[in-house]
């Protein structure tokens, strides 16, 4: 599985503790931005990563700003992204239970390393439960027509 990452400078050090976490657990990823500390914008970044994830370059993608409300809403933008802003594990185990979340969205000023290397490894292990919630998915997925 190849995961997509993009981040602001807010989620920046995150991002870089992420990758380590990825290598230990052996997946592979595509780092889309941003670079450096540098102030930028989290559209640019949330984008490029989600676009990577709806062309099917990458399967999963995880973003990360200040407080991953930004570029969760970047992200949700691109056609077939369903981006998760989560701040648990609970929250990233129900959004892919239950959502089919194919992104994951983190906020670097209120989750810590811990928490979010647990919520990584959750994201990238939790299967879509189907069902009544591929119904609901699919309803999602429509109002992307209107
Ligand atoms: O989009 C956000 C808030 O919803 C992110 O947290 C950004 O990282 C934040 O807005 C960046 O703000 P800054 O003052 O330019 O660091």
């Amino acid at each position: 599985m190849k995961i997509a990452l993009g981040c602001d400078h807010g989620g920046y050090e995150l991002k870089q503790f992420i990758m380590k976490t990825l290598e230990k657990l052996g997946y592979e990823y595509e780092d889309f931005g941003c670079y450096s500390l540098e102030s930028c914008d989290y559209p640019d970044f949330g984008a490029a990563a989600a676009r990577a994830v709806a062309e099917g370059k990458c399967d999963r993608g995880i973003v990360i700003c200040t407080t991953g409300i930004g570029i969760s809403i970047a992200a949700n933008k691109i056609k077939g992204i369903r981006c998760a802003h989560c701040a648990d594990c609970l929250e990233a185990e129900m959004t892919r239970r239950h959502n089919d979340a194919n992104m994951m969205a983190i906020g670097a000023g209120f989750t810590g390393k811990n928490m979010a290397e647990r919520m990584v490894e959750v994201f990238l292990t939790t299967e879509f439960e189907g069902g009544r919630h591929e119904r609901r998915v699919n309803k999602m997925m429509a109002l992307e027509q209107e």
